[in-house]
């Protein structure tokens, strides 16, 4: 297996329920629900995206042939000097194209606590340490359990009332970003404080100016 990765980089993560704590990001090429080609946004099952996942020219990117080659790389970017296990979140475009049980083992070799952000569109192996799925409108789920729901909000014809029945531990609204940030921000206040179930998620990184 050749790992295709766009870019590899540390900082905090910015979102969901483990938002501030210090993880070393690797972002994977490609995705299932858009090429990543603006042209094509607009026949895309996933249209919102904010992210660059062309390509493996980012920094720390490239072509991986082992996994061990890959936790290596991932492991020299974690700069924490002890005191806690190494976090990596595991991203993309869509990981689970790409993650496979290799890398699993090789990122636990090297003492890694591994997250993964997915579409939830493929099956997650639960040798994973956090599984935040956020579903999108359109791409039907299979991975229907997890610790995190973490849905962009809001989605024509994928309601929060629609995903009651997922076997998740901590539920989130992400306010979409775009140029309907503002109002999507309140909408997702309003929503969480009628139905507490739900909770805010804000992507601080960007408030931050954090990658
Ligand atoms: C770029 S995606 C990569 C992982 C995976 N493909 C997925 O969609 O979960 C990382 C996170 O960013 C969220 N996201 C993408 N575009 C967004 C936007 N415009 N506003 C808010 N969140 C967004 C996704 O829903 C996901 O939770
Ligand atoms: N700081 C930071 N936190 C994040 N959480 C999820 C991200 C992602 O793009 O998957 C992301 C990201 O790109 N940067
Ligand atoms: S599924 Fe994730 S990576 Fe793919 S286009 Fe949507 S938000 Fe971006
Ligand atoms: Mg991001």
């Amino acid at each position: 297996m050749t790992y295709a990765v766009k870019e590899i980089f540390y900082t905090l993560q910015g979102e969901g329920v483990q938002a501030g704590r210090p993880a070393v990001f690797c972002r994977f090429a490609g995705c299932n629900l858009w090429s990543g080609r603006e042209e094509d946004r607009g026949e895309a099952v996933c249209q919102f995206c904010d992210t660059d996942f062309v390509g493996t020219d980012g920094t720390g990117g490239g072509k991986f042939r082992e996994a061990e080659a890959l936790a290596a790389a991932c492991k020299a970017e974690w700069k924490g000097n002890g005191g806690t296990r190494p976090f990596i979140v595991l991203t993309g475009g869509e990981p689970m194209l790409q993650v496979d049980d290799a890398l699993i083992d090789a990122l636990h070799g090297v003492g890694f606590e591994i997250a993964i952000e997915t579409n939830g569109t493929l099956p997650v192996p639960r040798s994973i340490d956090w599984i935040c799925v956020s579903p999108k409108a359109g791409a039907p789920l299979q991975q229907r359990s997890g610790d995190e729901l973490k849905l962009v909000y809001p989605q024509d014809s994928l309601r929060p009332e629609d995903l009651w029945d997922l076997d998740f531990a901590h539920h989130l609204l992400q306010p979409m970003d775009g140029p309907h940030k503002a109002e999507n921000t309140h909408a997702v206040i309003d929503y969480c404080m009628a139905h507490p179930k739900w909770r805010l998620s804000v992507q601080s990184h960007k408030i931050l100016g954090l990658r």
